[in-house]
């Protein structure tokens, strides 16, 4: 079966799946609010280039500005379409591509946080499905340009599920497209799926927001590691309260990390040493800066509301104490407003005041 596809944003995340689809022979259109980007991708295609040699290519891809997508309305209507802009944008971003889907069209949110039911409420639960973005580390550094940060191929880069966890055809369909961008794992717990990543991100995205510092960094610098686990420790915590079966959190087990947050010095040693040793192993190269650190060198909002902040909601309605969480939302917000600057010695502080706190 021949699917049409459109990615609502061609950043690093949309641009990525984007031009893989598109390499593959896929019928796929990217759509993008940053003119620069969709000029610079329409005149040389998207370069893509990652960990090995092999992944440096280059693609033409169909690409088109927010404002002519109006003109779907004389083509053939699309079977999947993917939003890949940033969880502030996934309204807009899912009504806008919503009428040019077929009537069985499937859109899905692949993105970070949680933003399913956000999908669902424009288009409807039976017309959404999720993928999580688990496996790919990449940065859109100039217009048209991404790299990917970490190796393809490790299994389950990418999950796909149902809202209710049925295993269903379009789903096989679904992974089956993917499947021409990385491996694809399919889940029947979508929302464990999407808060175990949840819990990656609120160690790594808000504390390089706040830091400076890239993903590597995160981890050799002592204050911002032992923030770091406190973070992960706090999401899996609330996770758990959910009662949510999760996965590894950065191959850590998430009731070791739970554990290592709240002082089970074992549990620390070990999440440590799984942490630097990550470092070490060529599973992440020097140049990775989560998204979110990516945001605040470029001046550009952060998911900070839609991640660590879900966190701390989700905490507070459960009975989940959550203050590493609460003191990142506090210091990222501040960055955005320009009343504070990312630095290391901001994690030492949000550190001490948590201390003296308790
Ligand atoms: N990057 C990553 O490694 C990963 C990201 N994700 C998630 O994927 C989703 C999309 O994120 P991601 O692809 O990283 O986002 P990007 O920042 O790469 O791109 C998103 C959008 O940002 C705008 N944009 C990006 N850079 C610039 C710039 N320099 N100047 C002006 N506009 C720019 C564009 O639209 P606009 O102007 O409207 O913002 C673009 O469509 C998020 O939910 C993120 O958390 C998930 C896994 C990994
Ligand atoms: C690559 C990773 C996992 C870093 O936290 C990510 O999801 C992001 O940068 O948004």
């Amino acid at each position: 079966m021949t699917n049409r596809v459109a990615i609502v944003g061609a950043g690093a995340v949309g641009g990525y799946i984007g031009a893989y689809l598109a390499r593959a022979g896929h019928d796929v259109t990217l759509i993008d609010p940053w003119p620069e980007n969709v000029e610079a991708v329409r005149r040389d295609g998207f370069s893509l280039s990652g960990l090995t040699p092999e992944e440096s290519i280059n693609v033409p891809v169909r690409i088109l500005h927010v404002g002519d997508v109006q003109g779907f309305v004389r083509e053939a209507p699309f079977d999947i379409a993917l939003i890949a802009l940033k969880s502030y944008d996934t309204l807009w971003a899912t009504r806008l591509i919503l009428p040019y889907l077929t009537p069985q069209g499937v859109i899905a949110s692949a993105q970070n946080c949680i933003n399913d039911e956000r999908v669902a409420s424009v288009a409807g639960r039976e017309r959404t499905v999720g993928v999580v973005i688990a496996g790919i580390a990449a940065e859109l550094y100039e217009p048209a340009k991404i790299r990917r940060a970490v190796p393809r191929g490790v299994p389950g880069v990418l999950r796909v599920g149902e809202l209710d966890g049925s295993l269903t055809p379009r789903l096989q369909n679904l992974a089956a497209v993917l499947g021409d961008v990385d491996t694809v794992q399919i889940t029947t717990d979508l929302y464990a799926e999407r808060w175990t990543k949840l819990s990656v991100n609120a160690m790594r995205n808000s504390l390089s927001a706040a830091s400076s510092l890239s993903g590597n960094d995160i981890t050799r610098n002592d204050v911002a590691r032992r923030f770091a686990i406190r973070l992960g420790s706090e999401a899996v915590d609330v996770g758990f309260a959910q009662g949510l079966k999760l996965q590894a959190v950065s191959r850590i087990d998430p009731d070791t990390l739970r554990r290592a947050g709240r002082g089970d010095a074992a549990a620390y040693t070990e999440v440590e040493g799984i942490l630097i040793e990550e470092t070490r192993n060529g599973r992440r190269s020097e140049y990775q800066r989560p998204s979110m650190g990516q945001d605040v060198l470029r001046g550009r909002r952060t998911e900070i509301d839609f991640l660590n902040a879900l966190v701390v909601e989700t905490g507070s309605r459960l009975g989940i104490a959550t203050p590493a969480n609460a003191a990142i939302v506090a210091a990222v917000r501040g960055i955005e407003r320009g009343e504070l600057s990312p630095s290391a010695e901001l994690i030492a502080t949000l550190e001490q005041e948590i201390l003296a706190a308790t």
